[in-house]
């Protein structure tokens, strides 16, 4: 069965696990951070130049067990289900080092990650999201939420404004000047953007996009954001 992503669904409380792996935090404030990545399975948004599109789909017959998730060599579609307490579980069977957890996806505010994100806490890790702010961000108080905001995608969602609120990092994906005007028109709906960090992240490593985001960092006072683990071949 294909599910509908775009009902007003409530949040998945299943976690559905498309790969799960220890490296360095390429992007954005935490970057250089070693780290352990859950990317859950899901996305609606439809960038057309997502990293990621081997997880937009959410189909039980992708669905596979933990151990070939997490012998994975290379991207598939495949997926496995488990809750909180599995994937810490899992965590512990694999003896990740990284005391810092990234949820990613996919769109991993299609879940309920205040269990998940409450039991990392609880065991001494700091965790973080990546979201293209379009759902409800539910998590833990601490969780750091970065929001990737999608303007004018083709799936049709909006960004939240709770989203933004929430918000401790904004990492805005840009190749034209038209992805500068948009987030200005963004951050314009918040009070106070003193307590959020704002950053430009070059879509696709394009030079043109690198030359607009050096430009307009130091214009604007922002901060750069580079997919450092693209440029050394890192996961
Ligand atoms: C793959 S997305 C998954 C999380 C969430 N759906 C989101 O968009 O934030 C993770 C991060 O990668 C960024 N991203 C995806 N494809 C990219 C690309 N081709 N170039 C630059 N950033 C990209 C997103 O904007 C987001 O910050
Ligand atoms: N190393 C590394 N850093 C990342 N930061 C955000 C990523 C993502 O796909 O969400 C990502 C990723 O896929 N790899
Ligand atoms: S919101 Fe994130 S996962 Fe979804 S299509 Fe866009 S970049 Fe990819
Ligand atoms: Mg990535």
């Amino acid at each position: 069965m294909i599910l509908r992503l775009d009902n007003p669904v409530s949040h998945f409380s299943t976690l559905k696990i498309n790969e799960m792996f220890e490296t360095i935090q390429g992007e954005g404030a935490h970057t250089g951070v070693p780290a352990v990545f859950v990317r859950l399975q899901g996305c609606p948004v439809g960038c057309p130049w997502c990293d990621t599109k081997h997880t937009w789909t959410l189909d039980d017959a992708l669905v596979t067990t933990a151990d070939n998730v997490l012998k994975k060599d290379a991207e598939s579609e495949t997926h496995f289900a488990t809750d909180a307490k599995g994937l810490l579980a899992l965590f512990e069977q694999e003896g990740y080092v990284a005391k810092h957890i990234v949820i990613t996806g996919g769109e991993p505010c299609m879940y309920d990650l205040r269990d998940l994100t409450t039991r990392l806490h609880a065991r001494g890790y700091t965790t973080q999201i990546e979201t293209s702010g379009t759902y409800e961000v539910l998590c833990h108080a601490d969780t750091w939420v970065t929001v990737s905001p999608k303007v004018e995608m083709k799936g049709g969602y909006e960004v939240l404004t709770s989203a933004l609120q929430r918000a401790n990092e904004i990492k805005h994906p840009v190749a034209m000047e038209k992805h500068i005007e948009e987030l200005d028109t963004l951050l314009a709906r918040l009070d106070d953007i003193s307590q959020v960090q704002v950053c430009l992240q070059p879509i696709s490593q394009q030079a043109r996009a690198t030359a607009l985001a050096v430009k307009t960092c130091i214009q604007r006072n922002w901060r750069l954001s580079l997919q450092t683990h693209k440029y050394i071949g890192i996961e």
